[in-house]
């Protein structure tokens, strides 16, 4: 045994002296647990040698030792806005407003429970989310790249209508065979802007998602406006985007903004393209995915307004295992969730075939105005066709749909044998957008599916211990079997930090009311 496993062993140890101590107290009194990081390390070498399959086995050790371990915290039951403040702040913060509370009020209700579990369990997603984050999302400081010189350009990647882009990589004279692991996005620029500034004013949505980062939404580093450097195909991929000094007929300026991002194995369209729609697994890790990345965007009050498989980029592993999904090209998209839709000339966003029903009726005039907050989740919902069918009825197929016109009945069932997932997307794509769930209730009914919640086929009814015990499995996934699988690590973090009953009753809801 290394000094190191030695010491790891006997923090262990400590933790769990400390817990058991704990423990002893009589039941109502206030005491101090080991912080998070221990308890995760009592409970991963207490759960590690329990086999998960054997359900009911499974689920009677965790609730041994849910009682054993976060759910004795003897925290009162707490007051919806320190509940939210904890949940906000779980682990600095969530000890002291427990024993703030302890002197407000003293009752032990089932609620109260929860809530103590559901800080603690937060406070331990917490660190495991940022931590798998960052992982995930490596901090590269791009900040003094000042000309696109000092970039080598690679193969084309790809070419939309708006720009081209380019697998490349920084020059290094030490470094010559480095792999290409950048790509970069070389806009069109017809305008005659000669000023920097105003040319990146023009683009300025496509850098929208370098203001946040999320495990769902595209990495975008960094934006150069410079000359446009001899490309390589550019006079075969976009002649009349090219300025006049290398073809005689472009209609390109000299110069436009170029956008470096990371660079990912090619778009989700391809990839159904080429294998053939997804196994319901890995269709519901991608869905989420995508889900996910829809309320992260809400939350930042951003509308994409062009979402469809072209658009969504997939990171692969080596051995074509789809690991990431996320959703890019953000050129039409609206910092707002509302707009004031007063002309006709006002772009509503891009591909009218996967427009919701609400923006492409929308009629302009004075006192119309367009609400984005759950188009892009249906334009998600129109995906999932894809995942799981194979084809979008909004844009293909021999029973194609209207978005301005079709009807809720007239959707057909998305997947054979899967009546909870069928319910879901149905719900995602009603016409009337208020109808809809929120985003976060739609991933969180689609990580229900995902990490199988008890749900029943007859009208059974949701109980807290139901919740309850689901959140712990999650937890003691989060931090016992996913080591190996980061995207999933992220999910998880993501999905335990902001989850709370209501959304998850929500939820539940949607998939089984018929
Ligand atoms: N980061 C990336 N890594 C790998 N390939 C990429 C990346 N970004 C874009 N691509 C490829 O380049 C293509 C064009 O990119 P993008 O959709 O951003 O261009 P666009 O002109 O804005 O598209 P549109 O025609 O939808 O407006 C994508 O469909 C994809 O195949």
């Amino acid at each position: 045994m290394s000094m190191k496993q030695v010491l790891v062993s006997l923090n262990r140890q400590v933790a769990r002296v400390k817990l058991v101590n704990a423990l002893r107290q009589p039941p109502g009194r206030i005491f101090c647990l080991p912080p998070p990081t221990q308890i995760a390390q009592v409970i991963q070498s207490t759960v590690q040698p329990v086999s998960y399959s054997a359900g009911s086995s499974f689920l009677s050790s965790l609730r041994d030792l849910t009682r054993r371990t976060l759910f004795p915290i003897a925290v009162p039951r707490m007051p919806g806005w320190m509940h939210r403040v904890a949940r906000s702040y779980a682990r600095p913060v969530a000890p002291l407003l427990g024993f703030i509370a302890a002197f407000l009020q003293e009752s032990k209700t089932e609620e109260f429970r929860t809530n103590a579990a559901f800080v603690a369990v937060h406070a331990e997603a917490n660190e495991f989310s940022k931590k798998s984050m960052a992982h995930f999302l490596p901090k590269r400081d791009f900040s003094d790249l000042l000309s696109v010189s000092e970039l080598e350009f690679g193969r084309p990647l790809g070419k939309g209508c708006n720009a081209a882009v380019y697998e490349a990589r920084m020059r290094s004279y030490f470094e010559p065979e480095k792999p290409y692991d950048l790509a970069v996005k070389v806009l069109f620029n017809y305008s005659n802007n000669a000023d920097a500034d105003e040319v990146a004013q023009f683009f300025e949505t496509e850098l929208l998602p370098s203001r946040f980062r999320h495990l769902s939404i595209v990495d975008v580093f960094r934006s150069v406006v410079d000359l446009i450097p001899e490309l390589p195909q550019s006079s075969e991929l976009f002649p009349g985007a090219l300025p006049q000094k290398y073809n005689n007929e472009g209609l390109g300026a000299n110069h436009t903004m170029f956008v470096l991002m990371n660079k990912y194995s090619g778009t989700l369209r391809d990839r159904l393209l080429t294998h053939g729609r997804c196994g319901y697994r890995e269709g519901l890790t991608i869905f989420s995915q995508l889900l996910e990345g829809v309320v992260k965007l809400g939350k930042e009050n951003v509308a994409h307004r062009d979402i469809k498989s072209d658009n969504i980029l997939l990171a692969n592993s080596e051995d074509g295992e789809v690991l990431r999904a996320v959703v890019s090209d953000f050129g039409c998209s609206l910092n707002s969730l509302r707009l004031h839709y007063f002309s006709s000339h006002i772009s509503k966003g891009g591909n009218r075939a996967l427009m919701a029903p609400e923006v492409v009726n929308a009629k302009p005039g004075i006192l119309s105005f367009i609400d984005y907050g759950r188009s892009d989740l249906w334009a998600v919902g129109t995906i999932a066709y894809e995942i799981f069918k194979g084809f979008n009825p909004f844009f293909e197929g021999v029973f194609k749909l209207d978005s301005g016109t079709y009807d809720d009945s007239q959707l057909l069932d998305i997947t054979e044998g899967h009546e909870f997932l069928n319910r879901l997307v149905r719900r995602v794509l009603r016409r009337d957008y208020r109808q809809r769930p929120s985003p976060a209730v739609a991933a969180t009914a689609c990580y229900m599916l995902l990490w199988d919640f008890p749900l029943g086929d007859k009208e059974q009814v949701l109980t807290l211990e139901m919740i309850r015990l689901w959140i712990m499995q999650l937890c003691v996934k989060l931090i016992c079997e996913s080591r190996e699988n980061a995207v999933q690590r992220a999910l998880l973090g993501t999905f335990l930090r902001r989850c709370n009953v209501a959304d998850i009753t929500e939820a539940w809801r949607v998939l089984t009311t018929v």
